[in-house]
């Protein structure tokens, strides 16, 4: 019924099952729609349509559209069978060879191989011209027994990227059967696939055992669109100008297939949740009055960034008018626990957050230009070159295929570097910076070291000599001590290259030592902003204070660190006071639980938003 709901919702597919269903009904129905038998020949030859007989009568004397409706019947029951049976066999050859490997996969990809390589028409008509038994299910069992090995083949394939995902690892190290991971890790995971084999296999049986009826290599006996066609052939009907018994069949194949093409559209967005709820892509965000003596004093000017999820349950706001100011050559450190909007604003900045994410208000001023109103086009000539991005999981984003050197060049000739000179001088300069020997420049990304991947990407990020470079917990999968190399790499980098850094990390105690200044975030909020040497001395915000407490002092003895009680509230939660209230120990009752403070700058260059920092809420709480 779920499955029936989420076709229903989506415009093609509900389409295709309206025509799917107006088709199952009229096979259903077909007793109720005729009162007599396809097989039956007591009617006049040749009889033009009229309403005794809508759609005329065969040279033995058949009421065509009787044909038409049990035609209907069989032609579908057997699409659908037979796109069953193919998607079973499919499913179980691709997922056992993908599963087991080994000797097991290069015995079924070598037979799944053969059987793709033999001509499959030639051979299913030699299967069915010996074929001697009737009825419906030898045709089924050809196209079954023919149609399997390309279906096989894709799944095998996804089977076998799925296989080295790490959830599937996981399950297989925590000791779970393989039937279980399969059935729960596996299948669900390429359902889209399997149904999109159902479907395209349920048109390709139609399609064939139309086409091997129509050469009467079927049971012409039976009543189907192929026998319809066969029939039409033998008696020769468009000499008596009955092309309606061509027609007829052929715009019943073609209603099929596009009603099955349709449903497949939606199969594949109820699979893929990444599809389940699409943002508008060119949503508009709300235009805030823009602060243009803030956009012309800064690189770049974040201004009341507001960034929404739709979510199932309705919108989730994931950061709230976000504020952020960035000078040339400044680094500026975003910190904030898990899941308080970090990546979400630097996503939004850069343009680079996917659907159901959507900037609902503000505007991203890069030198004067809103990065938010750029096209697609605009915005491809200024990334990379005006701004760049790396991030935790970049160095996966290396093709695999591709040398380093070849990767490298790509990005620069993307934007307009076509001398092979000049691209060797520039390769070597950026290995260069980022400190690795040029003989690895001929490198696969498998050759080299997590460390060095990463270095590669910052220096594929650093190409085109950006103003400024968002890093989003750019070390965080590294080792400690490549962490360290790394970080002094970057903060060196920024010096000689005059580059602006955002740097995204909920390690506050990282920022301290690279940053000029830090913004720490809660709950989607900006709640905190200051030199990182008044984060470090004077943190005034109740957060930052335990935000600082969770790591340990750079010197001094050792001592046990705890994480700070409680969670963030749920961004679904609605409540008017301040996001921090009940985890806060020095919360005022009464205030900071009904007004959400604003960010006010308490000194020059610091700002706070808590009421402890105003001195009339001091005085509530004393
Ligand atoms: N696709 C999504 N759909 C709904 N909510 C989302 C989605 N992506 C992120 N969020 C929510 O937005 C909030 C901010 O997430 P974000 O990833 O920006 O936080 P973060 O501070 O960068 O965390 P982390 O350090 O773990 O990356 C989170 O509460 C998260 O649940």
């Amino acid at each position: 019924m779920g499955l029936l709901k989420a076709l229903w919702k989506e415009p093609r597919s509900r389409f295709g099952l309206i025509l799917f269903a107006l088709m199952a009904l009229i096979g259903l129905c077909a007793p109720i729609l005729t009162s007599h038998s396809p097989t039956d020949m007591g009617f006049m030859p040749w009889e033009k349509p009229s309403a005794a007989h809508p759609m005329g009568t065969t040279g033995l004397g058949q009421d065509v559209y009787t044909q038409f409706l049990y035609a209907t019947r069989l032609s579908l029951t057997l699409a659908l069978v037979t796109g069953l049976l193919v998607a079973l066999i499919s499913t179980a050859i691709g997922l056992t060879a993908a599963f087991y490997g080994g000797l097991a996969d290069e015995l079924i990809s070598f037979f799944t191989n053969v059987v793709l390589v033999l001509p499959a028409l030639p051979l299913i008509i030699v299967i069915a011209a010996y074929i001697k038994v009737g009825g419906f299910w030898p045709v089924v069992l050809v196209v079954a027994l023919t149609g399997w090995a390309w279906g096989a083949r894709v799944l095998r394939a996804q089977a076998l990227t799925l296989r080295e995902r790490d959830f599937v690892h996981a399950a297989i190290a925590s000791g779970e059967t393989p039937a279980r991971v399969i059935l729960t890790h596996l299948i669900p995971n390429m359902s889209g696939l399997i149904a999109a084999n159902f479907f395209g296999a349920a048109v390709y049986a139609i399609l064939t055992a139309t086409g091997l009826e129509f050469l009467g290599l079927g049971d012409v006996s039976l009543i189907s669109w192929g026998t319809m066609l066969y029939w039409a052939g033998s008696e020769q009907a468009m000499l008596h100008d009955a092309w309606v018994r061509i027609a007829a069949p052929g715009l019943g194949i073609a209603l099929l297939g596009t009603a099955f093409a349709l449903l497949n559209f939606g199969i594949d967005s109820i699979s893929n949740p990444r599809l389940r709820l699409q943002a508008p892509v060119h949503k508009k965000p709300r235009p805030v009055s823009p602060d243009a003596l803030r956009a012309q004093k800064n690189l770049v000017s974040a201004q009341n960034v507001t960034v929404q999820y739709d979510t199932p349950k309705g919108a989730v706001t994931a950061v709230s008018k976000g504020n952020l100011d960035v000078k040339a050559g400044e680094f500026i450190g975003l910190a904030g626990e898990s899941g308080c909007g970090k990546s979400t604003l630097a996503f939004a900045m850069t343009r680079l957050l996917r659907s159901p994410g959507f900037v609902a208000e503000g505007a991203v001023y890069l030198e004067n230009k809103n990065l938010l109103d750029l096209d697609d086009e605009e915005l491809r000539k200024v990334r990379w070159k005006d701004f760049s991005l790396v991030f935790q999981a970049s160095m996966n984003v290396l093709n695999p295929v591709l040398t380093v050197r070849d990767q490298i060049y790509d990005a620069l000739q993307a934007h307009g570097m076509r001398d092979k000179a000049e691209l060797e001088k520039r390769a070597l300069e950026l290995f260069g910076i980022i400190n690795i020997r040029p003989q690895f420049l001929d490198s696969y990304p498998h050759q080299l070291s997590g460390g060095m991947r990463q270095r590669v990407v910052i220096a594929i990020a650093l190409a085109l000599q950006p103003k400024v470079i968002v890093m989003d917990e750019p070390t965080t999968a590294l080792d400690v001590v490549v962490q360290r190399s790394l970080l002094q790499e970057i903060a060196d980098l920024r010096k000689k290259m005059d580059i602006s850094i955002i740097f995204i990390t909920h390690d506050l105690s990282l920022l301290v030592e690279m940053s000029d200044r830090i913004v720490i975030m809660y709950a989607g909020q900006i709640v905190e902003e200051a030199k990182a040497s008044d984060i470090y001395a004077r943190p005034r915000h109740p957060y930052t204070k335990l935000l600082m407490s969770t790591f340990p002092p750079i010197s001094g003895p050792k001592e046990r660190r705890h994480g700070i009680p409680g969670r963030p509230p749920v961004l679904t939660a609605t409540s008017r006071g301040c996001p921090f209230a009940d985890r806060c120990p020095s919360v005022i009752p009464g205030v900071c639980t009904s007004t959400n403070p604003m960010l006010l700058e308490i000194e020059k260059g610091h700002k706070v938003a808590c009421h402890l920092e105003v001195p009339e809420m001091r005085e509530v709480k004393a």
